[in-house]
């Protein structure tokens, strides 16, 4: 899903690197392969280090101090598109015109075409596989049309209108140009997240501005008045200005399901929405979507979550159903988010390497197992067959989200329909699957209204992983298939593994070693 994160100090003095570090530790939730910052200082010189890993091992503590600078972008990455290669780690620059960098969360559903277009067209020497370095170069192709040796405002929100024009899928991103300041944008759907917000400078002159991903960045970093960019809009952030343009007529606002369901923190708010009542009045309505199914004298001693996402509706059902809540699995905290890791090897070991079970809150007891989602099955597998060795009676597993039968093309590296657990499976077969009783979902228009009751203006979102329908009309069977081709599991196995060699600008990370 990646996570970005901008800022811009107002002070060109206050280094910003420390600060894009701190923000990208709190959206580690949301990409997990690579991480990246961006900073640029005075005379408007670059500064970089990125690299395949995590936060903490990409970014030496004694080496943020040399990216220098007052302004800069930060990205964590979870790949939908191209390599795992550490020349695919974000921000993107480019060197024409004016120095550009990018960081994108999202993904493109024509980067074929934009391919064939930079460099028959537009004569742009493109080094990668990945998506955003497209989506790079398309904004710099659009600014270079200007022909100006410095541009401006204008220019830039030009450049922007043209991209939408060009780019299709699901897109938030920030960009910085060298110099001048940082740029953000959202797709016309507005499908990907990107929010924003201002405090004083630290010098008491002036005011310093952030975009993130989620909210938490901002409000931990001690902004306040947060807006979200909204679908097809635009905002440049230069010293201490502010200036936001809606560049085209946006389409139906359809922000993605998902970041509710799993992706967010729940401590995050998102197009107005807390993640959190979101996420609890999930767990309400699937604590009614349980009694449906298996009657209102349940037959279940316990309710218990799959740690992590999934605690907070967990708990809610409990309350709903008057049944005891109890942590029968334990969390290891060293170990990250299954679910995003790259291969399915990896992902069925972490699952046991996570979560431990308590033996006392299964033995002889018909247990409730209560999850976000449900999508290859990995977590749910495992997790029943722990419940069973562990002596449970009985184990039913609910899932907050509906089955998941088609694939994400948005930013959701699910790109396999055979590789979802519920495509050509009814519900029971689905239960026999991961060797569960039964298998409760929760019912799509339940979902939506669990999200959508808590905002003042979003009443649809993207929910093609459920029914299949794409908001952004141009997804067919032959993507599909082609993405399948490019994306399964087996095809990246066969994919032979590129240079690690960080490609791209100067790196400190490399340079000091
Ligand atoms: O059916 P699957 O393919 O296993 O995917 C679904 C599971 O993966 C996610 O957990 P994850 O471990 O990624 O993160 P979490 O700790 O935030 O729950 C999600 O919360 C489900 O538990
Ligand atoms: N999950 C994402 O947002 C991925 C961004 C981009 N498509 C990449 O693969 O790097
Ligand atoms: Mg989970």
């Amino acid at each position: 899903m990646c996570g970005i994160t901008a800022t811009i100090n107002a002070d060109a003095n206050q280094a910003v690197s420390a600060e894009i570090y701190e923000s990208l530790g709190m959206l580690q939730h949301r990409g997990q392969d690579a991480a990246g910052i961006i900073t640029c200082g005075q005379k408007g010189r670059l500064y970089q280090c990125k690299a395949n890993g995590m936060v903490r091992d990409v970014f030496p503590p004694d080496q943020l101090a040399s990216l220098l600078g007052y302004m800069g972008l930060g990205h964590v990455r979870y790949p939908t598109a191209g390599t795992s290669s550490n020349s695919e780690a974000q921000p993107f620059y480019v060197n024409s015109p004016y120095g550009i960098a990018l960081a994108h969360n999202g993904n493109l559903t024509n980067a074929e075409e934009l391919r064939e277009f930079l460099d028959q067209d537009a004569h742009r020497h493109v080094n990668t596989d990945s998506d955003s370095e497209l989506l790079l170069n398309i904004f710099a192709n659009n600014l270079q049309q200007t022909g100006k040796f410095r541009v401006n405002e204008d220019d830039i929100f030009m450049a922007i209108t043209k991209l939408y024009s060009q780019c299709r899928g699901g897109y938030a991103c920030v960009g910085m140009i060298a110099g001048f300041g940082l740029i953000g944008f959202r797709d016309p759907n507005g499908i990907r997240p990107l929010t924003f917000g201002e405090r004083p400078a630290a010098n008491g002159v002036g005011v310093d501005y952030m975009m993130a991903s989620e909210s938490v960045c901002l409000e931990a970093l001690g902004y306040s008045n947060f807006r979200d960019v909204r679908p097809g809009q635009a905002v440049i952030m230069t010293g201490s200005k502010l200036t936001v343009r809606q560049c085209i007529e946006p389409r139906e606002f359809t922000p993605c399901i998902f970041e509710y369901v799993y992706f967010a923190r729940p401590d995050s708010v998102m197009d107005g929405i807390s993640v959190y009542k979101a996420r609890l009045a999930m767990g309400e309505a699937l604590a009614m979507a349980v009694e449906k199914k298996l009657g209102k004298n349940l037959d279940i001693d316990v309710v218990i979550p799959v740690p992590d996402t999934s605690r907070t509706s967990a708990l809610q059902v409990s309350y709903k159903l008057n049944k005891l809540y109890r942590e029968g699995f334990i969390k290891n905290r060293y170990i990250g988010r299954t679910f995003i890791m790259p291969g399915q090897q990896m992902r069925v070991k972490s699952v046991r390497r996570k979560l431990n079970p308590m033996p006392m809150e299964f033995a002889g007891k018909s247990v409730l197992l209560v999850d976000d989602s449900i999508v290859r099955g990995t977590t749910s597998r495992e997790i029943v067959q722990m419940a069973r060795e562990a002596g449970a009676r009985k184990v039913y597993f609910a899932s907050c989200a509906p089955a998941i039968r088609y694939p994400n093309v948005y930013g959701i590296d699910m790109p396999t329909r055979s590789e979802l657990i519920a495509y050509g499976r009814q519900d029971d077969e689905v239960a026999q699957a991961i060797g569960a009783d039964c298998v409760i979902y929760q019912n799509l228009e339940d979902l939506i209204e669990s999200v959508a009751k808590f905002s003042p203006d979003v009443t649809t979102f993207d929910v093609s992983v459920f029914n299949g329908k794409y908001v952004t009309g141009d997804i067919n069977e032959r993507y599909i298939v082609d993405l399948e081709r490019q994306r399964s599991d087996s095809a990246k196995r066969a994919r032979v593994p590129v240079s690690e060699t960080v490609i791209g600008l100067h790196n400190i990370l490399h340079a000091n070693k």
